[in-house]
């Protein structure tokens, strides 16, 4: 696993834009060398303004949009096309503006589809549809993600694996149903700490002076289980992506 590296940006604007370009540069680069690339989204604040800013670059018309597979850390468990839903919103903030292959738009279920409500039974749903995807060569279950990416929230929690709840312990599964999530709605679905261990980059994205606490916490060294954005970490890298708010906290040697 990789140590975390920081790419600090001058305010959250400026960090959405270096983080698109810095995507489209990924994508790209992965389909050159693989033929496809696979990139798992992340929802909430920072992760919806990289999406925007994607769709504003000129660059993204480098990307071969039919040739991406995306995957989602995590989902509010809400009925499908609810504005809460992290799907909902990264169709807004761009996946409704650019040719896909819906059958590569992995969505987590929805809390009134196939499955109905059982949480559960939606979280091994998708790890099964992870598992379909993932090659003789992956041992985690999951498919070798180019870049995965995770919001910070500013309790540290990353996906949806919050402090102190059992899901951030998970060793055994890749997908886990999440309970009485202290930020609402209390029932979700999330990837678990293994299966972001499998990424090739994992990008944690941190703007505001409300994830400041958070990074200083993480990145001095916490626990993942009281911290679970410490837990979070690329085979290859791993990227805090921040702007100058969000690392007042941080060691001024950094
Ligand atoms: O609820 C969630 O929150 C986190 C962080 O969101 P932010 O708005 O504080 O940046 C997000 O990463 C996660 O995907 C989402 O479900």
């Amino acid at each position: 696993m990789s140590a975390p590296r920081l790419v600090v940006h001058r305010d959250k604007e400026l960090m959405a834009e270096a983080a698109a370009a810095r995507l489209i540069t990924a994508v790209v680069d992965a389909q050159a060398a693989r033929g496809t690339a696979s990139v798992v989204l992340t929802g909430g604040r920072n992760g919806n303004g990289l999406l925007a800013a994607l769709g504003r670059a000129p660059a993204r018309d480098a990307v071969d949009w039919s040739r991406l597979d995306l995957w989602w850390g995590d989902e509010r468990f809400l009925p499908g096309g609810d504005p809460e839903r992290n799907v909902t919103q990264a169709r807004e903030a761009l996946l409704d503006r650019v040719p896909l292959d819906p059958a590569r738009v992995h969505a987590m279920p929805a809390s009134d589809g196939p499955l109905g409500d059982d949480v559960d039974a939606a979280a091994a749903a998708y790890a099964a549809e992870l598992a379909a995807a993932a090659g003789p060569g992956d041992p985690a279950g999951v498919p070798v993600f180019d870049v995965l990416m995770l919001g910070v929230g500013p309790d540290t929690h990353v996906a949806s694996l919050f402090p102190g709840l059992p899901a951030v312990r998970e060793t055994g599964r890749t997908v886990v149903g999440v309970r009485d999530a202290p930020k609402p709605p209390p029932t979700r679905i999330s990837l678990t700490l293994p299966a972001i261990r499998a990424a090739r980059e994992v990008w944690l994205l941190a703007a505001g002076a409300d994830k400041a606490a958070a990074a200083a916490t993480v990145l001095s060294g916490a626990d993942e289980a009281a911290a679970p954005a410490a837990g979070a970490r690329g085979r290859e890298a791993t990227l805090w992506l921040m702007d100058e708010a969000a690392a007042a906290d941080l060691p001024r040697e950094r």
